[in-house]
């Protein structure tokens, strides 16, 4: 309740006396970094970070061109103080102090690759830079966006355990992208409010391992198995949608902006102390036999405070839960040796 009268009291033009009056000792201070800020995500993402009234203190990274976007998102008046990094000499005093550090370093896909077809690039730009997270930060939150997710996360979990820093409550692999499109294509399909609708997307980030629960979904509806399966389909492949829309350009960098700011924001509620804070994501898990595997996580004070079980699925659930476990498997297996050679 407090938090909310805050929020509001954060995003009224005149409160700037007030907010910062109470802001101060209501909302704590938390600092997030975003290492890849100058990219097709991470510009909007700066930007919605800048938006967010749990934020105070919010430092842009990359490797070029962070200067700009510094000072164009830092013009904004809300509450955070923004500062941009350029370059490896300055990652460590990017990390310091963070609370949460969001990942959209790395390249995206051309039409015709896969997401794994990434990982030469993706995996050594990773392992780098979850080296300084380990000296600098190692107790911040991780948001992984760079892909393949499916093993990007596994090779940060390695880094930080060859670092004696790893905490599997603080790994995520950002999915949040394939539940807001699950959402968006099943209130399509059923003709329900948008706004109202929850879909778990469980397995992983990539193809056939995406899979979203529909039988879950709610508000329910009578949609038929051919309605289903085209649902199921159109979420797994909603990534290659927009690569071939984009015909070269790269891939989602808007509405996966939305999803990165979405769930960092509920990072920072769990840290907050903030109740009944669930999303999906892809962490280390016991809920199947994968070490990691995506599903609903209870988040909290330090972190994933539950990793949530898959409840009751359809047949049509069950086989596709099956027919992505070796895929799954083998990219995970894939990061855990690069982290390890
Ligand atoms: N998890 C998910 O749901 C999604 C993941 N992605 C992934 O996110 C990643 C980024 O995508 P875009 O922003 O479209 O790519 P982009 O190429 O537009 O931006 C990437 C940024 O990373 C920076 N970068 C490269 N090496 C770096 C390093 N060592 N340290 C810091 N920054 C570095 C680049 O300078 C660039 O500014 C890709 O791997 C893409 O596949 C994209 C969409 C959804
Ligand atoms: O498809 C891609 O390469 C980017 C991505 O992960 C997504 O949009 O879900």
């Amino acid at each position: 309740m407090m938090l909310r009268s805050i929020k509001s009291l954060a995003t009224s033009p005149s409160s700037h006396i007030l907010r910062r009056g109470y802001a101060s000792e209501a909302v704590p201070d938390r600092k997030v970094a975003v290492l890849g800020a100058a990219g097709g995500i991470g510009q909007p993402l700066a930007l919605l970070m800048k938006l967010n009234p749990l934020v105070s203190s919010l430092a842009l990274y990359d490797i070029a061109n962070t200067p700009g976007v510094a000072a164009d998102v830092g013009h904004i008046n809300t509450r955070s103080e923004v500062s941009g990094y350029s370059g490896e000499a300055e990652l460590g005093k990017a990390l310091e102090g963070a609370d949460v550090v969001i990942i959209p370093a790395g390249v995206p896909r051309k039409p015709g690759m896969t997401r794994d077809d990434l990982f030469n690039i993706n995996a050594g730009i990773v392992k780098g830079l979850c080296q300084a997270i380990a000296k600098y930060c190692p107790h911040a939150l991780v948001n992984m966006i760079s892909n393949p997710v499916n093993s990007t996360v596994p090779i940060a979990a390695e880094v930080f355990k060859k670092a004696g820093t790893y905490d599997p409550k603080r790994l995520f692999g950002v999915t949040t992208l394939d539940v807001v499109r699950a959402k968006t294509f099943y209130a399509g399909k059923a003709k329900v409010p948008v706004a109202e609708v929850n879909v778990p997307v469980v397995g992983g980030h990539a193809g056939i391992t995406i899979l979203p629960l529909f039988s879950q979904a709610t508000p329910k509806a009578n949609l038929s198995d051919a309605e289903i399966t085209a649902l199921t389909k159109r979420t797994q492949d909603g990534g290659t949608e927009v690569v071939e829309a984009k015909a070269g350009k790269g891939s989602a960098t808007l509405s996966m902006a939305y999803a990165g700011a979405i769930f960092a924001d509920a990072c920072l509620k769990g840290l907050n102390g903030a109740p009944d804070v669930v999303e999906c994501s892809y962490v280390q898990s016991t809920i199947t036999e994968l070490p990691f595997f995506a599903s609903k996580v209870r988040l909290g004070k330090n972190g994933v405070e539950e990793v949530l079980g898959l409840g009751p699925l359809s047949d049509y659930e069950k086989e596709g839960l099956e027919k992505l476990k070796p895929e799954l498997q083998s990219s995970i297996e894939k990061g855990i040796k690069f982290a390890n050679q």
